[in-house]
This record gives C-alpha cells, sequence and structure tokens, in this order.
C-alpha cells in the first residue's frame, strides 16, 4: 500500500439483537443496570473508509435525518482522531483524515444498535487504516463514551452483558433463523429509559454458575411490557408473529425478532406479514462479521509492507 492514491476498504457494521433484556436497577447517573444477552446478525450496513492527508473527516453519503455533526460515524472518527492527536501516540499525524461511505440498510431507532455498530466500525477499521495500534479495550473504553451498545460491536462475540452493557462475558447461544419485522412506529431509546412505568427491578438472572444452562425462552424483556403498552402497533404485530414463531422485542423497540429453525420457514412467514411492514430475514451469528473484515485488512497491511 503506498500512501498516496489510497483506496477504499470496506467493512461491515451489522445488527445486533438483545435476545432478552432485564433490567435490575438504575445508577445514581440515571443509567439503567441491565442484564442482556446480545447475539449478532449477519446483515449489516457497509462502510467503505479510505484514509487521506490532512485531519478532514469527510462523510461522502450523508443519512437522512441525521446532522452531519451528529452522525455516530463522524463522532467516533473525530474521537478517534482527537484521542492520538492528543496522547501523542506513534502514528502518522500527517494522515488522520479519512472519506467514509454508508451503505444503510438496517433500520434506525429500531433497537438493532445500527448507530452504536456504524461507531464500533470506524473505531476498529480507523485504527487499523491509521496504523494506531489501540487495543480493543482501549477502543471499547473509547466508545462507551458515544454510547452504550459500542463496546459489544467492538469485542464482536455474543455475551451475556451486565453494567449498563459494557461488562461483558462471552456466550454461544444457538445460531437461529431470523425474521425481523418493524412496527411502523419510532421509539427514541430516552423515552423508554425515563418513562416512569418502566420495569426496573427485575431479579438477577440465576445460571447456576453456568451461563450456558440459561433457557433464553424463559427470560423476557423489560422494555417491551411497557412499549406494548404504549403502542398498539408493536402489540398487534407481536400478537400475530407469536402465532407463528416465538417472537420478542429488541432493545427499546420497536423491532421484533422471531426464531426459526431454517431460513425456509422465516422467508414463508415474511411472505405472510401484513401489508406495509419492513421486514428481513438473517442468521444470528456469535462472532461479528467485522473481526474477519479487521482481520484480513491487517494481513494485507502486512503483505504490503513486506512481512
Ligand atoms: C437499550 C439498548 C440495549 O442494547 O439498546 P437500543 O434499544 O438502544 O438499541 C442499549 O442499552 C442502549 O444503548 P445506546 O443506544 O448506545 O444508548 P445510549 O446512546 O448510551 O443512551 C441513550 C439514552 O438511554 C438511556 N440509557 C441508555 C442505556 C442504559 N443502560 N440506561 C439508560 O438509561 C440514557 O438516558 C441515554 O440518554
Ligand atoms: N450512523 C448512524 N446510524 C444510525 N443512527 C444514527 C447514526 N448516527 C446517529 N444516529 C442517531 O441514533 C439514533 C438511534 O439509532 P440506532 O442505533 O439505529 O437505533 P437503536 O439505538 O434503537 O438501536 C437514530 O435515530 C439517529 O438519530
Amino acid at each position: 500500500m503506498t500512501e498516496t492514491n489510497q483506496q477504499f476498504y470496506s467493512f461491515p457494521a451489522p445488527a445486533k439483537l438483545n435476545l432478552f433484556l432485564h433490567i435490575i436497577g438504575q445508577r445514581s447517573d440515571g443509567y439503567h443496570q441491565l442484564e442482556t444477552i446480545f447475539q449478532f446478525l449477519d446483515h449489516s450496513d457497509t462502510i467503505e473508509i479510505r484514509k487521506t492527508q490532512g485531519n478532514s473527516i469527510e462523510l461522502l453519503t450523508p443519512i437522512d435525518g441525521v446532522l452531519h455533526e451528529d452522525n455516530l460515524i463522524v463522532k467516533a472518527a473525530r474521537l478517534l482522531q482527537n484521542h492520538l492527536l492528543k496522547k501523542n501516540h506513534s502514528v502518522n499525524s500527517l494522515f488522520l483524515g479519512a472519506q467514509i461511505k454508508i451503505t444503510k440498510i438496517l433500520p434506525m431507532g429500531g433497537g438493532l444498535g445500527g448507530g452504536s455498530s456504524n461507531a464500533a466500525t470506524i473505531l476498529l477499521a480507523l485504527n487499523t487504516l491509521w496504523q494506531a495500534n489501540l487495543s480493543t479495550t482501549e477502543l471499547a473504553k473509547l466508545g462507551l463514551s458515544l454510547g452504550a451498545d459500542v463496546p459489544i460491536f467492538i469485542y464482536g462475540f455474543a455475551a451475556f452483558a451486565e453494567g449498563v452493557g459494557e461488562e461483558l462475558t462471552a456466550v454461544y447461544p444457538e445460531e437461529s433463523w431470523f425474521l425481523v419485522s418493524k412496527p411502523n412506529v419510532s421509539i427514541s431509546t430516552a423515552s423508554i429509559f425515563t418513562d416512569a412505568d418502566l420495569t426496573r427491578n427485575t431479579a438477577k438472572v440465576n445460571f447456576n454458575d453456568d451461563i450456558g444452562k440459561l433457557d433464553i425462552d424463559l427470560c423476557h424483556n423489560d422494555c417491551q411490557t411497557l412499549v406494548i403498552k404504549k403502542y398498539p402497533e408493536v402489540a398487534k404485530l407481536l400478537a400475530w408473529l407469536v402465532e407463528y414463531a416465538p417472537s420478542r422485542m429488541t432493545g427499546t423497540g420497536a423491532c421484533i425478532f422471531s426464531r426459526f429453525d431454517t431460513e425456509q420457514e422465516a422467508c414463508r412467514i415474511q411472505s405472510l406479514l401484513p401489508s406495509g411492514i419492513i421486514s428481513f430475514v438473517a442468521k444470528g451469528v456469535n462472532t461479528s462479521p467485522l473481526r474477519s473484515a479487521i482481520k484480513n485488512l491487517i494481513t494485507l497491511q502486512a503483505e504490503n509492507a513486506g512481512y
């Protein structure tokens, strides 16, 4: 790789599901203490990046409804850049700029974590392209300041999460097929977490010292109970879906995932969905597809450097 005429490299930013979501308390700063299992989906936004001279961060494909300065892609790139400049890392500071393009397919504000996933992809990809060599732990710490969901996308393994979602233990839930359906409503995470009616005192899960033995179907999503009370559209779609497969809301909603043994069965039920419902079929995966993309780039960089 030469330092002039840089090429674009492509990286996935996958969706996540909260296979269950329990709220066990609230911290004094207002943040909620959660217990959840995160699993990734093989369904991703695609982010293309090339490093540039100077330090400008350019998002060449704006996202409708998200201001440039508010976009988690731009925020993540700036955060890493400032961190590297401040800490005087041994990076080539002449090349700390980037041009970025995104192809967005994940519904926004649906509980699939797309914004956080975009931010994590930017942090990991720029760390590699800029040859900054920050550790995963350092990147996850930086990412947490952008959103509670960013660390899971940085680590890239399915996990039981505690704290605000940043204390992670690897788990290996079954990699089922999912039909993900989005009711026609938009729900902000903050509006659910500030609602007085949210259940905040679910008992801690008891694994009998073995997380692998947890029966996910016996767990629930505390946000779902509130959301179906407030949004009849979600209640109606959920009631329809549970007739066909075990179904539950992810995160603070509004997307609902329905679990199937085969892709064919998931697609068959998708074809029956009421009209006007956005949906997709994807496989649950315990390793984020981003990990192999980063590994490939590191290999390529090593080859180009003549190792
Ligand atoms: C609920 C979860 C579950 O995975 O997912 P989503 O439904 O958003 O995808 C996450 O914890 C969301 O993480 P994320 O979307 O990164 O949230 P943040 O930007 O950090 O916070 C948005 C707002 O939600 C509230 N918040 C968030 C996380 C948390 N554990 N407790 C909270 O009270 C805070 O009021 C904050 O102002
Ligand atoms: N790159 C981005 N992709 C998606 N949403 C973004 C992005 N940057 C900022 N946002 C904001 O974050 C909000 C939450 O988005 P998202 O992560 O997709 O949903 P959720 O937190 O429900 O999983 C969006 O409604 C949008 O205003």
